[in-house]
């Protein structure tokens, strides 16, 4: 028995998808029973380096949704529309969905997984997040009797990609993005990835399965990596810390003092670049590598670790996760919703707002060179209850003296209330920079 794959893209995951499908030698044997029946793209006359079988190729994608021979549609194109028209029409006409875009799933989730959930569909989505990495069905199946405490990651290939060579060989932050381009990490618009926003998509599905509810992508607190210059990297290789951005969902334990209602309901979810302490496993994570560090109740700490992206890579998932409903459709006749495989969220998480986020941080002031500036930020800091847990007086540039601060843990408001006072005063000509240290 053969079941029927209709490819929606055939772009850098998507013909890294046809390679598998096409391949099956040495692989699981499930595999001969796949078949590519149909390939929607948008421009038919492009040379490609894939051997299709013979008319597979249309640019009517909606006829692939639509198909009645075809079982599994797997949406590789990427962005808003028409992929979630596509992803519905697919549902609707009873086919299981298998995509790789978090952006999609991060703001229509709800909408998709309902549907899914009435027509008696799966909709799967490993390379969603973490590219090859097996990190959703770590949580949705392996990981399911643990109550999750936090999970943090390094979720967005590209920009590990760029600080790893900004950090590795001082690279000009364009030129690296350009290569990341052209390795097929990058979203087609670029800025998802530069801008944190790719690795805001991934964290909302992570905690929403990892907490068990709905997330708003609103409540996602998001920087990305623009602001991260060559001195804060060299500051923090001296500090003794790497630059990474992290994407962090944790239940939060302070909020208000009101402790009880915090420990059980508050999350905080954010995608910031942190110093991370060289010492901590996140660290060493390189390049286009991720890694998915989730602490749970009993299992403690556990660290998936792989390529986040790439062709190949987020392939695996994507085949994974199409051979997972195949072998769903050769045991079951009329497929009931798998308990575990299914999202059935009705409820939203609560986000604690981010004034209440408690974390070090570090932060880099150009001051005059007068006497007693040092003096007057510890006093400022103090004031607002940020104890500091070092000062250095770097160097002068110009007439500037340049003075690097890292604090104990602190409360975020008043952090920022003591910023607020320190950007008025007299000596202090800017804040060059502030990060948040893990
Ligand atoms: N690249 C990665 O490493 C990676 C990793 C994990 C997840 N993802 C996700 O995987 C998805 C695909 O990414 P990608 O890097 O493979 O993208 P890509 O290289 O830009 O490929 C997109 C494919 O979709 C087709 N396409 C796009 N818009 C279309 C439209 N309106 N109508 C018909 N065809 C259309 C393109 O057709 P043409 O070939 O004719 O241009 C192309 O084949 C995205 O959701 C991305 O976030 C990517
Ligand atoms: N653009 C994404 C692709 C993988 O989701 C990244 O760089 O991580
Ligand atoms: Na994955």
């Amino acid at each position: 028995m053969a079941f029927k794959i209709g490819l929606l893209g055939l772009g850098t995951v998507g013909a890294g998808t046809a390679e598998i499908l096409l391949s099956p030698d040495g692989r699981h044997p499930l595999l001969q029973e796949l078949e590519i029946y149909r390939v929607g793209v948008r421009d038919i006359s492009r040379t490609r380096s894939l051997q299709l079988p013979e008319n597979v190729l249309t640019t009517d994608l909606e006829a692939i949704a639509t198909d009645p021979e075809i079982d599994i549609v797997v949406e590789l194109i990427g962005g808003l529309e028409p992929a979630r028209s596509l992803i519905l029409q697919a549902i609707a006409s009873g086919k299981h969905v298998v995509t790789a875009n978090k952006a999609v799933i991060a703001r229509y989730g709800n909408e998709i997984f309902e549907a899914a959930n009435k027509k008696g569909v799966y909709v799967m989505l490993e390379a969603a997040v973490g590219g090859g990495i097996p990190v959703i069905q770590s949580l949705k199946q392996s990981l399911v009797a643990n109550r999750i405490k936090s999970v943090t990651g390094i979720v967005n290939g590209t920009t590990n990609y760029i600080l790893t060579r900004m950090q590795t060989e001082g690279a000009d932050f364009a030129e690296v993005l350009a290569d990341a381009q052209q390795l097929g990490y990058a979203e087609a618009d670029p800025t998802a990835d530069v801008d944190g926003l790719d690795a805001a998509d991934k964290i909302a599905i992570l905690a929403s399965l990892a907490f068990g509810g709905r997330i708003k992508l609103a409540d996602v607190h998001c920087e990305g990596i623009r602001k991260v210059s060559a001195a804060d990297i060299d500051y923090a290789d001296k500090l003794g810390f790497a630059i990474k951005l992290l994407a962090i969902a944790r239940e939060t334990s302070r909020y208000n003092g009101k402790q009880a209602e915090a420990e059980s309901e508050l999350l905080s979810i954010r995608v910031h670049p942190t110093f991370v302490p060289k010492t901590h496993p996140l660290a060493s994570v390189n390049g286009v590598y991720n890694a998915i560090l989730v602490e749970g109740e009993p299992i403690g700490q556990l660290m998936l670790y792989g390529r986040g992206a790439g062709a190949g890579p987020t392939a695996s998932a994507v085949v994974s996760d199409i051979m997972n409903v195949a072998a769903i459709l050769k045991t079951e006749t009329v497929p009931i919703p798998h308990p575990l495989l299914s999202c059935s969220h009705q409820h939203y998480c609560k986000i604690a707002p981010m004034q209440e986020l408690v974390t070090r941080f570090y932060a880099r002031f150009l001051t005059r060179d007068t006497p007693g500036v040092i003096g007057k930020l510890g006093t400022c800091f103090g004031n607002h209850k940020v104890s500091l847990e070092s000062v250095v007086q770097t160097g002068i540039h110009g007439d500037l003296a340049e003075i690097v601060v890292v604090t104990h843990d602190v409360r975020e408001g008043n952090f920022q209330q003591a910023l607020d006072e320190i950007r008025a005063m007299e000596a202090v000509d800017s804040i060059a920079s502030t990060l948040r240290v893990l």
